[in-house]
């Protein structure tokens, strides 16, 4: 299958400065993908890349298959903005109709429906709507284009709790009955460890992890033990994080093969665990993973 968004070497500056730079993933299709990383870190330039509202300074990407560029491409794709840019002016019936104006296989009717259920009335100007209720009209704007790719870029963070759960429940219906890929940038990392599959963290402008959630969570633990017992556990695998008194270490590794964890407690990670670890290890890259894993594991 075709993965829905490939980045082999891609980055964009802005002068003298990388917003992105040397990005290569695949992302796979009919998959919930989060992107995270802090402030910065070029997740946005990443999404709009990918929507072909920005062009590469190096490298290049591919979404589904094709040069996002493409109008064919384009037609497949779906892409709510961080600012979600709809006309203030226009009445939420007129913003659904636009929606038939540009995109060939709109479907009014779905649209509608989805947007009755958020009881704002078709006759309001978009302008008065609070912020929350433009991200759930600017959801279904996206979704009324039957996308085989969604981009959602902080789709949440302006709503309540309800709204948001609301938003992803909406999401996560349409996932289920299209299976459509929706890459979701996001701050909300408990939002994510729900709803995603596969995760991929951006870190000063570059990707420092990308794979499966469960993979990803299954291959780290964290460990609190003595100390002195630490060089042995850190000779073996790779230490995402460290943090030592003066007789007990807590670490947080990345397991490389068996893990011999005799008199340490052992424990899982969450995801938010996970992200932030790798957020406060910017060295730690995938490649410098594999090569310690290469060099560690026998085969
Ligand atoms: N139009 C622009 N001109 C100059 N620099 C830009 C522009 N857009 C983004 N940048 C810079 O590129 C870098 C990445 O920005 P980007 O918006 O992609 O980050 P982000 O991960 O989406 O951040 P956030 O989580 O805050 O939304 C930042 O340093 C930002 O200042």
């Amino acid at each position: 299958m075709t993965d829905a968004v490939e980045a082999v070497g891609l980055g964009r500056r802005y002068g003298r400065k990388w917003a992105l730079q040397d990005c290569t993933l695949s992302l796979p299709s009919e998959r919930v993908i989060g992107l995270v990383g802090p402030n910065g870190a070029g997740k946005s330039t990443l999404l709009h890349l990918a929507v072909g509202l920005l062009q590469p300074s190096a490298g290049e990407v591919r979404v589904l298959g094709r040069d996002p560029r493409d109008p064919g491409t384009l037609a497949r794709v779906g892409f709510v903005a961080q600012d979600k840019p709809l006309y203030g002016h226009f009445t939420v019936a007129e913003t659904l109709r636009m929606g038939g104006w540009l995109n060939p296989a709109w479907e009014y009717k779905l649209a509608e429906k989805r947007v009755a259920r958020l009881d704002v009335p078709l006759t309001q100007k978009v302008g008065k709507l609070s912020g929350g209720q433009r991200s759930q009209l600017a959801l279904a704007l996206a979704l009324g284009k039957r996308p085989e790719l969604l981009l959602v870029d902080e789709p949440v963070s302006d709503l309540d709790p309800l709204a948001r759960r609301d938003f992803f429940r909406v999401l996560m219906e349409e996932v289920a009955e299209s299976g459509m890929t929706v890459v979701l940038s996001s701050h909300l990392l408990a939002d994510l460890e729900r709803t995603c599959e596969h995760l991929v963290l951006l870190s000063r402008s570059r990707v420092q992890f990308a794979g499966d959630t469960d993979d990803l969570l299954a291959r780290h633990r964290m460990l609190t033990g003595p100390r002195d017992a630490a060089a042995a556990i850190e000779a073996t695998h790779t230490v995402v994080q460290a943090d030592y008194t003066e007789r007990q270490a807590s670490v947080m590794i990345r397991v490389n093969g068996p893990l011999d964890a005799t008199g340490w407690q052992v424990r899982n990670v969450s995801l938010e665990d996970l992200v932030l670890a790798y957020m406060a290890a910017p060295h730690l890259t995938d490649d410098t993973i594999e090569t310690a894993k290469k060099e560690q594991v026998p085969s």
